[in-house]
């Protein structure tokens, strides 16, 4: 199923490798790219990314069958009062938000009966932002989550279900507050901790600054790029899920200091028994991946040739 007219508003990393994809996987006739940034505008014209770019939201998004807001969550709202009264009549709006219940309550109340909102969340990205960090295999064999409210139009959901799974993600469905909870463990909380442990090295007298590059060829450069992530994006993203971010830091705060005792009074067999669990958790997640990565999505995949870019 592909969409007769695609908009796309923010093309970031997420923004680009949706325009991307669909262009590669043949998923959209036409791409149109909305972003504020001129400059954005300008790369997504040169990189051929879309055959209309504007800077205009209200123009771009006249006449779209689907349009997915990929903008950082903090702005979603805003775009979406923007774009409201230029949508047309039946016209799907989604987006990519790393958060969804504070999306939603922000989004739902600009739009018409008519356009449904169906949000979703690609479980996929780099530490890398801009129109020319994207790629179109970004999504392929990773989760794509919708939380669309119950009575939702089956027809709008299966739109941006068709368009997921073109760009070879697995679509799993689940409400807005467990995506919250579920991603507060699995990805805001980790981020966290990168962001805290970079910092606090970073903040060492004794570590200086050149140290931290010449020993983070470990585990640490691993934190270092996780670190490394858009800090507008963390921002938005820490300010709108911070009832789940702190019962998951709770929980985390909690485990950590029975850690820390567990040290303290040389309890190996604690320590060894955590360690032991994790790894297999470690060799589940990898073995899982191998699983999916063999596996067939059966989705047509044919190449379409770069469209002129015009406006
Ligand atoms: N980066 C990731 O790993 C990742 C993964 C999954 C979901 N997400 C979500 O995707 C969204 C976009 O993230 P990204 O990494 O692509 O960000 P990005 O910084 O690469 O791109 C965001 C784009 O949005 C544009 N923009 C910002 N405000 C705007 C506005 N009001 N109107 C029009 N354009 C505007 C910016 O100019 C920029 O081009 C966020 O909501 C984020 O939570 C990110
Ligand atoms: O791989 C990374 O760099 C990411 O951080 C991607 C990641 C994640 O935590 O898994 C980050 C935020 C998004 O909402 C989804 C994916």
């Amino acid at each position: 199923m592909s969409v007769e007219r695609l908009a796309i508003v923010g093309l970031g990393l997420i923004g680009s490798s949706i325009a991307r994809g669909a262009r590669t996987y043949g998923l959209a006739n036409t791409i149109v790219a909305i972003d504020r940034d001129p400059g954005v505008i300008e790369r997504v014209r040169a990189l051929g990314l879309a055959n209309l770019a504007t800077t205009d939201a209200a123009e771009g998004v006249r006449g779209a069958d689907l349009v997915i807001l990929c903008v950082p969550v903090g702005a979603i709202g805003t775009v979406a009062e923007a774009i409201a009264p230029h949508l047309k009549p039946g016209a799907v709006v989604s987006d990519v938000g790393s958060v969804k219940a504070a999306v939603v309550a922000a989004v739902s109340p600009h739009l018409a009966e008519t356009n449904v909102f169906v949000p979703a969340h690609p479980v996929a990205g780099t530490e890398y932002s801009g129109p020319d960090s994207g790629f179109s295999t970004l999504f392929s064999n990773r989760w794509c989550i919708l939380t669309p409210p119950e009575a939702a139009d089956e027809a709008a959901v299966e739109r941006v279900r068709a368009l997921w799974q073109g760009l070879g993600a697995i679509v799993e469905t689940m409400s807005p507050e467990h995506h919250d909870l579920v991603l507060a463990i699995t990805s805001h909380v980790p981020h966290l901790i990168a962001y805290n442990i970079v910092g606090t090295a970073a903040d060492l007298e004794e570590v200086t600054q050149s140290e931290v590059i010449k020993f983070s060829a470990g585990g640490f450069r691993d934190f270092t790029r996780i670190a490394a992530s858009d800090p507008t994006m963390w921002r938005d993203i820490f300010l709108t899920n911070r009832e789940a971010v702190l019962e998951m830091l709770g929980r985390f705060n909690e485990d950590l200091s029975a850690l820390s005792r567990a040290i303290r009074w040389g309890d190996g067999e604690a320590l060894h028994e955590l360690f032991t669990r994790t790894r297999a958790i470690r060799r589940g997640i990898v073995a899982m991946g191998q699983e999916t990565a063999e596996a067939d999505f059966g989705r047509a995949r044919n190449a379409a040739p770069s469209a002129p870019v015009q406006g």
